[in-house]
């Protein structure tokens, strides 16, 4: 049986694909090419190029492929563009998954994991590190449209022969420690990645959006996970479906916070040049601080992190970098080619 990835072309989900690979899963990817690349699905895995709401195609994936879980990272998840485009954001990631469910429930799949995020949390009355049972607040059209998607699979899982894992990802950063995937989303607004670029040179400079937060140094603070262990998590994920162990909905990050000051010394540190930096407004939208307990993933899904440090998520992050500075993507088409080759 196999599992269709969908954004399995994006960041998060090309590595995703890599992880089931390297457990021997078969693997088919959906995704409609809109951020993500068909460079960066590794070959082995069988790809369809269109829209998750599209319900031909979906019937034509269920037809040709015995599909026995859905992982759906396809997805918006730029915070600030949520704000100024809320509907974009409920059409993408509440209504088209929607639709994505109704195909599946239809089609007899049983097994579903998500990509929710802790931006459905919102602001918390503490600074502890937020529990999955915390209030549910979303600050922003992106957050809340993931929650609506949490509720949909929580309906279906008590009214349909159905289940699901929800993992609430913190901040994802890094790239595959073997180099055959990291993050390569054009204009790219996520802070590692754009502080990676500033460092090469690929950018002027790196704006701190906020200096006044109530943190240790005024600038925003995250707890950032590595993309590798993040598939590892999804991986557990599919396992407990497997077992018969029920949904659940489970944080994913390290209980460790970084400000942005935090991650731009650690990348000026390991690459050995500065950048120029300016001080800016709050970014609308963003919280303060947000910092996962993630306790029940270790737990119930028995997932350990294996590159839980700042150092390793922005030492891999830079490595990507380089590798996309130093290479266009014929060289990276043939590079998968000979992974493949070597690997399957
Ligand atoms: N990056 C993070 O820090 C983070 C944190 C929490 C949650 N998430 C969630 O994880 C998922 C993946 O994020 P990412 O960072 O890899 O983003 P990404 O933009 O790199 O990947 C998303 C992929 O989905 C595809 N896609 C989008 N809408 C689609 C649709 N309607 N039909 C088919 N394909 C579609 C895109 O082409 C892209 O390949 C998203 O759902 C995002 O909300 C990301
Ligand atoms: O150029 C930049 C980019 C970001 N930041 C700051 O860096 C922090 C992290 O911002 P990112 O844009 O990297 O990530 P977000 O926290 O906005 O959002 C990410 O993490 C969230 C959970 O915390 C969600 O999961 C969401 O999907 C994902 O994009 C924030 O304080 C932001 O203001 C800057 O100062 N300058």
């Amino acid at each position: 049986m196999a599992i269709l990835v969908t954004g399995g072309a994006g960041y998060i989900g090309s590595h995703m694909v890599w992880t089931l690979l390297d457990a021997g899963e078969d693997v088919v990817v959906l995704d409609r090419l809109s951020t993500g690349f068909r460079w960066a699905v590794a070959p082995a895995a069988r790809f369809y190029l269109g829209d998750v709401a599209d319900a031909a195609l979906l019937k034509t994936i269920f037809i040709e492929n015995d599909i026995e879980a859905i992982i759906h990272f396809a997805g918006l998840a730029v915070v600030p563009v949520s704000v100024t485009d809320p509907l974009a954001y409920y059409d993408n990631n509440s209504g088209k998954t929607r639709a994505l469910l109704s195909a599946a429930v239809s089609a007899g799949v049983r097994h579903f994991v998500f990509s929710s995020t802790a931006a459905v949390y919102g602001p918390q009355k503490t600074s502890e590190p937020v529990k999955e049972d915390a209030s549910l607040n979303p600050e922003n059209p992106y957050g809340q449209s993931k929650l609506m998607t949490e509720f949909m699979l929580r309906d279906c899982a008590s009214a349909y022969d159905f289940n699901y894992v929800a993992l609430r990802y913190f901040n994802v950063a890094g790239a595959d420690p073997e180099g055959r995937s990291g993050q390569s989303t054009a204009g790219a607004t996520h802070l590692i990645k754009v502080a990676c670029e500033a460092a090469l040179g690929k950018r002027d400079s790196v704006h701190v959006y906020g200096f006044d937060y109530p943190t240790h140094d005024g600038t925003g603070v995250r707890d950032y996970i590595h993309v590798s262990d993040l598939t590892a998590a999804h991986l557990k994920a599919l396992q407990h479906l497997r077992r018969g162990k029920g949904s659940l909905v489970a944080n994913c990050g390290y209980g460790t916070g970084y400000s942005v000051l935090d991650v731009l010394n650690m990348v000026t540190r390991l690459h050995g040049y500065s950048f120029k930096i300016h001080m800016a407004q709050r970014r609308p939208g963003d919280s303060s601080s947000v910092v996962a307990d993630a306790a029940l993933a270790r737990r119930v899904l028995e997932w350990e992190p294996r590159c839980d440090s700042l150092e390793t998520i922005v030492r891999s992050a830079l490595d990507w970098e380089l590798f996309l500075m130093n290479r266009n993507v014929e060289d990276l088409h043939g590079i998968r080619r000979a992974l493949a080759a070597a690997s399957f």
